[in-house]
C-alpha cells in the first residue's frame, strides 16, 4: 500500500432510489466522502433510513451508485480480482438471513476456502475447528446447524465465516443490534481482539452510539442521506458540533464503560 493511500476511500457517493419512472427521487445517500485506515475503527451511525445500509451495500457491490467512487486499496471496487475482493467482508444484524440453514457449522466456515482454493478434508476440519476456537467455539459445534446455535454463538459463526479468508476489512452492519447489552459487549470484544491479532479495520453501522464508542476509532454521524459530521470518538462524545449529533449524545446513558481505554 502507497504512503498515502487509504485502505478504503469513499468520494461523492450518491444513491437515489425512484420507484416509479419520472416519479419522486428518494436521496438514500445524497454525497457521502469517508475513508478507513488499515486496522482502524471506522463507526457509522444515524437513525433508521438515514442510508447506512446502503452504503454498506454499495461498498459490497450489492448496490450501484447513482453516482461516486469506492476505493479499496487505491483500485476501484469494480475492477477488484476475485483474490482481491476476499479482503472485503460483511457481517450482518441477523445471521440467519446470510448463513446457509442447510450447512453445518463447519462447512458454513470453510466455503470461502472452496470458493477460491482446494482444500484437502483433513485441513478443512483442522481449519474450520481452528476458526470456530477463534471465535470463541468448539469441537461440539463443528456439526451443528445455524438453528442450533443462540443468537449469539450464530453471530460467532458469521465472524468465524468472515474472518476465514483474512480480511483487510469487515463491514459490520448493525452486527450487535439484535443482541442484548451483555452479549453485545462480549462480541464487541471478539471484534476488537480480532482486530489486534489480524490488523483488521472495520465500518461499524449502528443505529445508537453506546455500541460505536465501545469500539470505533472515529466515528462519522449520518443524517438523512449525508454524513453531518465526523470525528474522533472523544471528539464527538466530548465536543459535539452538529445538532443532531447532540441529540444522539443526550440519549446515551452517562457512565457507559468503555472497551477500549488505549484510543
Ligand atoms: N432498493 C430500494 N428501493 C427503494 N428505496 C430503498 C431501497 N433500499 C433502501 N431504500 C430506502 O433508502 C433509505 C435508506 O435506507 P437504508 O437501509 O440505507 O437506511 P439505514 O440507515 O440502514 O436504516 P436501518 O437502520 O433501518 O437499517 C430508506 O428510506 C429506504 O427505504
Amino acid at each position: 500500500m502507497k504512503a498515502e493511500e487509504h485502505l478504503l476511500e469513499v468520494k461523492g457517493l450518491r444513491k437515489h432510489f425512484s420507484d416509479q419512472k419520472d416519479g419522486p427521487i428518494l436521496k438514500a445517500v445524497d454525497g457521502v466522502n469517508f475513508h478507513v485506515e488499515r486496522g482502524e475503527t471506522l463507526g457509522i451511525v444515524g437513525e433508521s433510513g438515514s442510508g447506512k445500509s446502503t452504503i454498506a451495500k454499495m461498498i459490497m457491490q450489492l448496490e450501484k451508485p447513482t453516482e461516486g467512487e469506492i476505493l479499496f486499496h487505491g483500485k476501484n471496487i469494480t475492477s477488484l480480482t476475485n483474490a482481491a475482493k476476499r479482503k472485503l467482508q460483511i457481517i450482518f444484524q441477523d445471521p440467519y438471513g446470510s448463513l446457509n440453514p442447510r450447512m453445518k457449522a463447519k462447512d458454513i466456515v470453510t466455503e470461502p476456502f472452496f470458493i477460491h482454493e482446494k482444500m484437502p478434508k483433513r485441513e478443512r476440519y483442522e481449519q474450520a475447528l481452528k476458526l470456530l476456537q477463534e471465535v470463541g467455539l468448539d469441537k461440539e459445534h463443528l456439526n451443528r446447524y445455524p438453528h442450533q446455535f443462540s443468537g449469539g454463538q450464530r453471530q460467532r459463526l458469521s465472524i468465524a465465516r468472515a474472518i476465514a479468508l483474512k480480511p483487510d476489512l469487515i463491514v459490520c452492519d448493525e452486527a450487535v443490534s439484535a443482541l442484548d447489552v451483555s452479549l453485545q459487549a462480549q462480541i464487541l470484544h471478539l471484534l476488537s481482539s480480532l482486530q489486534k491479532t489480524y490488523g483488521i479495520a472495520y465500518i461499524f453501522i449502528a443505529h445508537g452510539l453506546p455500541a460505536v464508542r465501545l469500539i470505533s476509532d472515529r466515528i462519522a454521524i449520518m443524517y438523512k442521506g449525508e454524513i453531518v459530521e465526523t470525528g474522533t470518538r472523544d471528539e464527538i462524545f466530548e465536543n459535539p458540533q452538529h445538532d443532531y449529533t447532540k441529540s444522539l449524545l443526550a440519549a446515551v446513558p452517562p457512565s457507559h464503560p468503555r472497551l477500549r481505554e488505549d484510543g
